[in-house]
């Protein structure tokens, strides 16, 4: 596995990797790798010849107040667990690599950015937009491979590819979790003990959710209120938002409409603080899951076969 640090170098080392027509997936990341990441780059790995790994902590896309400062790093540990998936090539560019001045270009999405992270953190999406579209005009990969987890991301980055004509495929790819149904993020290791118990309300509260779907009369803004009651019970939990939209569109539906009335799929989306540590998390709601009651067996879990787990012990 080769790792380069500049342009220069990853220019050089693509066009060898690139020889015969080869096919490159492409892997963005701000690194602290974990299974979700994992499962990326495996599945980059099975669909192309080349498998191309950024990490990036981007500054652009941190507000004022975020934890830019504090974003977990362990550029040894990412190595070891690229290399370990198959991983072909890793770009690690410094930021004065990447923005060697402050860029005067930027690619703004508009209206699938006016809420959910988009409303929470201004300007959040514009330097995702940004970074991903300097890193896709760098590597120049067939595809690129993207978490639901951050599923505005994925219709962002999707619209941002169909408005400006990028020749690259965007695969979405499942949440990966923990084996209590925590979402693997790179941010879990700013848990506490008791926040970390706490945080599974998320994904519980998914899953709960779609049991309340199938209720008849059930209505958006009724769903809305039963989601924000459930998620209050862990008593550290302060939600930073809770949604019911159409996805990708990220449209609002009527707040008195029926669920079973509504065009699917939609995507049920939580922000929510655990003291100074934001996670999300998200469930989409397709036609047939509401009305078959079934599981979302999209969702992976981090088994001991899912080795990279997001929490310390499970890192290390
Ligand atoms: N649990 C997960 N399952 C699947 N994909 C994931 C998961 N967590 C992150 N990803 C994906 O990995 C890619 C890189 O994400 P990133 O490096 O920001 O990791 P992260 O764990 O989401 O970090 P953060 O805690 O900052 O949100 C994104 O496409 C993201 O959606
Ligand atoms: C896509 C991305 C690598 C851009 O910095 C980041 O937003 C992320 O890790 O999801
Ligand atoms: N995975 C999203 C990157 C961020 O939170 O900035």
């Amino acid at each position: 596995m080769n790792i380069c640090r500049t342009k220069a170098e990853l220019k050089q080392q693509l066009s060898d990797l690139r020889k015969d027509g080869k096919q490159i997936g492409f892997v963005p990341t701000m690194g602290y790798l974990h299974e979700g990441h994992a499962s990326l780059l495996r599945k980059s790995k099975a669909d192309n010849d080349v498998t191309v790994l950024s990490i990036f902590v981007n500054p652009l896309q941190f507000g004022p107040h975020e934890d830019l400062d504090r974003y977990p790093r362990d550029e040894k540990r990412d190595v070891a667990i690229a290399e370990e998936c198959g991983t072909d090539l890793v770009f690690i560019p410094s930021v004065q690599e990447m923005y060697p001045e402050k860029p005067l270009t930027s690619v703004i999405v508009n209206q699938l950015t006016d809420r959910l992270c988009g409303a929470s953190r201004p300007g959040h999406f514009d330097g995702v937009g940004t970074v991903v579209s300097k890193l896709f005009h760098l590597i120049q990969p067939n595809r690129a491979y993207f978490g639901m987890k951050d599923a505005q991301q994925v219709a962002v980055i999707q619209q941002m590819v169909n408005d400006l004509n990028m020749p690259v495929e965007i695969v979405p790819c499942p949440i990966v979790r923990e084996p209590d149904g925590l979402a693997l993020s790179s941010r879990n290791v700013y848990l506490s003990a008791e926040h970390r118990l706490q945080a599974v309300v998320l994904s519980k509260t998914l899953q709960q959710a779609m049991k309340w779907a199938n209720e008849p009369e059930m209505t958006v803004e009724r769903l809305l209120a039963k989601v924000k009651v459930n998620i209050d019970k862990a008593s550290e939990a302060v939600i930073d938002y809770a949604e019911l939209l159409y996805y990708p569109s990220l449209q609002a539906p009527e707040p008195v409409a029926l669920l079973q009335n509504l065009k699917q799929p939609l995507i049920l989306a939580l922000a929510v603080k655990f003291g100074a540590t934001r996670l999300i998390d998200n469930r989409l709601l397709d036609a047939m899951e509401v009305s078959e009651h079934v599981q979302n067996d999209d969702e992976v879990q981090a088994s001991p076969g899912n080795r990279y787990g997001s929490e310390p012990e499970l890192c290390r």
